[in-house]
């Protein structure tokens, strides 16, 4: 399928050309040269060679003798690598050729055109070097960029600018899904609707062989030369091509500045490897249309434009001359896809393509780890994906090596009847498949979505972990409470329950969306937060909010923000998010994170950022490790996601948190924590020692602000550095002799207890010296020495709550009824509930709480997992020392928002009216008993 390019068709005449030699008569006429010729035939008739050598020498020199010649730096310019760029334009149907030392530093030249404010489209299934540049470029220069589905036209209009956009980027097939773009028609639509855009091909997967863009209405494409131009994996490169003289000019320029371009050496070793081109790509494709063939004909679902039913055929026969060396095929199993992978003996295990050797690999695991899961997730890149990129080997070795280690890991079988080898139905293959049509199926119905997730204690390290210290920290058995419920009026409100029983709705349209960059799916936000969109919120949709309420204006403020940055593709989903919580409030005990934790995960699931997986049926249940009978169904990916937008909305509430709380309140269980940045290990483990300690928790009632207190400790360190960094070392040494004590398993019991008090009273210390203490605070400590027991602040200080260590020998079994029961006479001879007593007298609020319990839960939201007819549960018993009741919303009546919901699409009432009219003390109990939660 040899394309012919005619050099002298009209309109098309390259600058750089091998004219065709004149006919010598015309009886005998010449055919213009084709394309396998061109490619082997080296030739620029401006460059003769001095001595007539026919392969084209290698100028190994970085600089040029003389005056006023043509090379004076080969930075700027070398013989070798002119001889390539010109062999290369030919190839191309290009003006102008350019290389440099790799594919994505050609991308790089050309994203340098691009300038703050500038607007770029982009697919949606890109290569994961690609995104990550994009995703610098997005935060560092300030260009917005949309990736969206580029394998329909249509779906780009609504992001064409006409002024703003600067550059669409296209490529065609697309890596690993080979799904076809039609690049001919959106160059044509893009240049009606914004003339300015350039829309840039990167045609690695295809090669100049098998697709020329330029003859497309593309204005730049580049290639990975390290692939199918050198074909031989022995060098590094990236060809970028053009003919537009204004585009050519600026990158020159720019390869010129940062000197990124090909070495002689490399230009030498490309232009050896382009001469086979077609040769290689004629049998690459060959045997790659077998494969495919064969794996298709084994019932696996198969990604390669050469077969008959792939979707984009039509318009890639019409854009292309061939079909590719690159296909992919799902199994329906990632571990299954593992073992395959690595029984291959012929195939390398590899990333990159286009070598004469045949490589496969899994590309969410190596070419496109560095997208995160859930936007590979997001864009529809199946875990189980393999990626074959066929090389020249005898097509038969390839496919019995294929064949052999699709036998070994079972993913086929012979059929003794039919003599021939099957596939072999994988129930949790088939059940996963099921499971994404459902999910699928349930994304499209709009719910409700009912989310917890816990406060948390610090033991040691509270305010040092800020500044790089290790804090040790666990989850309380108190949680914030956060539902999202659907409206139809195009509203989106807000209601507090616990701050003052704040409600505000905004007119979704109405919120101030031109302040907004938004952030791709898996894309990170970045490290500063983006005060834009944070001065537009305050001007715009918060100025109603007076000084005074400071607590309902940042919880506003962290939910409008996430939701607004979180939305893509224009969706602006409108809903009501309720929250209340069993926490104090502002008390020292993480409610901010725990309010964090669920405002960001409404977010996520409303804009279909994570996904709940079903719990799988029990048939497949031996393929796949479930722990905790299913609760433990969200996936780490999915926990990790919502910890990063909590961390987001930390910083509007805290300013500098430590990101210690929303890790508490997202992982449950104990950790020990340390914050990146500070040039030594980071992040989080478990400890788990911490579960089986009793601690009696005491708020002091005294109203602080953790913003204050942190920026104070701050303050104090610029100030006072020395002192300030002795406390924090020594705060270290408390974590660390705490941690290791922990995880002792043969130090016994008390030496454990007395260690962990001796190391709390110390570490309270610590936190006087940095002026976080409080003479209420101090007066607990007072109180319950008296009881020989020992106390410190816990959280921010300056108030708030002090956790008291509770020895487990002497009142266990009495501490258990304690907190079942209210405190009643049975137990006022006792010692704890003498000091409960004490601390209540002195105007304190105590609660015992049990620690290390499950972090962040969803309530399932699939039918089989909800209980029916639970809705209007009384409350059982009064529960221990809760927070006072919220009063009923006044001057609003929930029904507005219930009356909202689709009542006809789903067969539950909405939770919205019990939610809110349930009392603090029976929303826990309420909560658990309308259906199953899943947990990280
Ligand atoms: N249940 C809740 N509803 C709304 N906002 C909340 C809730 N809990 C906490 N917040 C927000 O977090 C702030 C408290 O943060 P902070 O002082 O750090 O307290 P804590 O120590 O409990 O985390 C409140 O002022 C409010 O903005
Ligand atoms: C003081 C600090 O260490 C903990 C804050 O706890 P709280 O806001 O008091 O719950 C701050 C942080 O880690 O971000």
């Amino acid at each position: 399928m040899a394309p012919s390019i005619d050099p002298r068709a009209p309109g098309k005449f390259p600058i750089h050309s091998l004219p065709t030699p004149e006919p010598e008569s015309p009886l005998r006429p010449r055919k213009p040269y084709r394309f396998s010729t061109l490619c082997a035939t080296v030739e620029n008739p401006d460059m003769k060679d001095q001595y007539g050598s026919s392969s084209v020498p290698i100028y190994q020199t970085s600089t040029f003798k003389g005056v006023g010649g043509e090379y004076d730096y080969s930075r700027s310019g070398n013989p070798t690598r002119s001889h390539l760029e010109h062999h290369i334009a030919k190839i191309s149907s290009a003006a102008h050729a350019f290389t440099v030392s790799s594919g994505m530093a050609a991308l790089d030249v050309i994203l340098r055109m691009l300038k703050p404010g500038d607007e770029v489209i982009a697919g949606d299934d890109l290569y994961g070097g690609t995104n990550r540049l994009l995703t610098y470029i997005r935060t560092h220069v300030g260009v917005t960029i949309h990736h969206v589905d580029t394998t329909n036209p249509e779906t780009l209009y609504p992001y064409i600018n006409p002024t703003k956009t600067a550059m669409v980027l296209l490529e065609s097939p697309t890596n690993p899904l080979l799904k076809i773009v039609d690049l001919a028609t959106i160059s044509k639509d893009v240049k009606e609707r914004a003339p300015n855009a350039i829309i840039v091909v990167d045609n690695t997967m295809m090669s100049p062989y098998l697709q020329r863009p330029l003859e497309h209405g593309a204005d730049i494409v580049y290639d990975s030369a390290t692939k199918y131009l050198s074909g031989h994996h022995d060098l590094m490169a990236g060809v970028v091509t053009c003919n537009r003289d204004d585009i050519a000019k600026k990158l020159a320029f720019t390869i010129n500045s940062v000197g990124n371009a090909l070495t002689p050496i490399d230009a030498f070793l490309l232009l050896r490897g382009i001469k086979t081109l077609a040769l290689r790509m004629d049998r690459q494709q060959a045997t790659t249309q077998m494969v495919a063939e064969y794996l298709y004909t084994l019932g696996f679902q198969v990604h390669y434009p050469g077969l008959a039913d792939h979707p984009g055929q039509e318009v890639h026969a019409r854009i292309a001359d061939g079909n590719g060396a690159v296909l992919s095929f799902e199994t329906g199993n990632k571990e299954l896809s593992e073992k395959i992978v690595a029984g291959t003996r012929l195939w390398g295990i590899s990333v990159s393509f286009g070598c004469v050797n045949s490589l496969i690999s899994m590309p969410c695991v190596m070419s496109h780890a560095s997208i995160d899961p859930a936007t590979r997730a997001a864009r529809g890149l199946p875990e189980d994906l393999i990626r074959l990129c066929v090389g020249i080997e005898d097509p038969h070795d390839l496919l019995t090596d294929l064949e052999h280690a699709l036998i070994d890991a079972g993913a086929i079988v012979l059929d003794v009847a039919q003599n021939k080898y099957v596939r072999v139905p994988d129930s949790a293959a088939l059940a996963l498949a099921a499971n994404k049509l459902r999910l699928e199926a349930a994304e499209d119905k709009r719910q409700e979505w009912f989310i917890s997730a816990p406060g948390k204690i610090i033991l040691f390290g509270e305010h040092a972990v800020v500044h790089g210290v290790t804090a040790i920290a666990a989850s309380v058995d108190l949680r914030c409470y956060g539902l999202a419920t659907p409206r139809k009026d195009g509203k989106l409100s807000i209601h507090l329950m616990d701050i003052g029983n704040f409600y505000h709705e905004w007119d979704v349209q109405t919120l101030p969306w031109d302040a907004v960059t938004p952030i791709a799916p898996g894309d990170e936000h970045p490290e500063e937060l983006d005060y834009r969109l944070v001065v537009a919120l305050n001007e715009k949709a918060l100025h109603f909010i007076g000084d005074e309420n400071k607590a309902a204006h940042g919880a506003c403020l962290a939910f409008l923000y996430l939701y607004m940055i979180l939305n893509r593709n224009e969706e602006y989903p409108a809903f009501d998010f309720a929250a209340r919580s069993t926490l104090p409030v502002g008390a020292g005990l993480g409610s901010s994170a725990s309010y964090s934790v669920c405002a960001a995960t409404a977010s996520l699931l409303v804009h279909r950022r994570i996904n709940l997986p079903r719990p799988l049926p029990p048939s497949s249940m031996e393929h796949i490790h479930i722990s905790h009978q299913g609760r433990r169904a969200i996936a780490p990916a999915t926990a990790e996601e919502v910890n990063k937008w909590a961390f987001v909305a930390e910083k509007i509430l805290h300013g500098n948190p430590s990101g210690v709380d929303n890790s508490v309140a997202v992982f449950g269980g104990a950790l020990a924590y340390t914050r990146p940045g500070f040039g030594k290990k980071s992040g989080m483990e478990g400890i788990q020692g911490f579960k089986h300690f009793n601690f009696l928790l005491t708020n002091s009632k005294v109203p602080r602000d953790t913003k204050k207190l942190v920026a104070g400790v701050g303050a104090k360190k610029a100030k006072e550095p020395e002192l300030v960094n002795s406390v924090l070392e020594a705060i270290q040494t408390i974590s660390d002799e705490a941690r290791r004590a922990l995880a002792d398993p043969e130090l016994p019991r008390e030496s454990l207890l007395s260690a962990v008090s001796a190391l709390m009273n110390e570490n309270h210390q610590h936190l006087v010296t940095l002026g976080v203490s409080h003479p209420a605070l101090e007066s607990i400590r007072r109180t319950t020495l008296a009881h020989k027991l020992t106390t410190k602040l816990t959280g921010a200080g300056g108030g708030g709550c002090a956790v008291t260590l509770i020895p487990d020998e002497s009142c266990c079994a009495e501490y258990t009824r304690l907190r079942r029961n209210i405190i009643d006479s049975e137990f006022k001879d006792n010692e704890l509930q003498d000091l409960i007593n004490s601390l209540i007298r002195e105007g304190f609020q105590p609660y015992l709480t049990s620690v290390g319990g499950s972090g962040l839960g969803i309530l399932s939201p699939y039918p089989e997992h909800r209980a029916l007819g639970s809705r209007s549960r009384r409350p059982t018993s009064e529960t221990l020392l809760s927070p006072p009741e919220t009063p009923t919303p006044l001057g609003w009546s929930p029904n507005e928002i219930v009356d909202g919901y689709e009542k006809d699409t789903d067969p539950f009432p909405p939770l919205h009216h019990p939610f809110v009219a349930s009392s603090v003390a029976e929303l826990p109990d309420w909560a658990g008993e309308i259906g199953r939660w899943l947990y990280v």
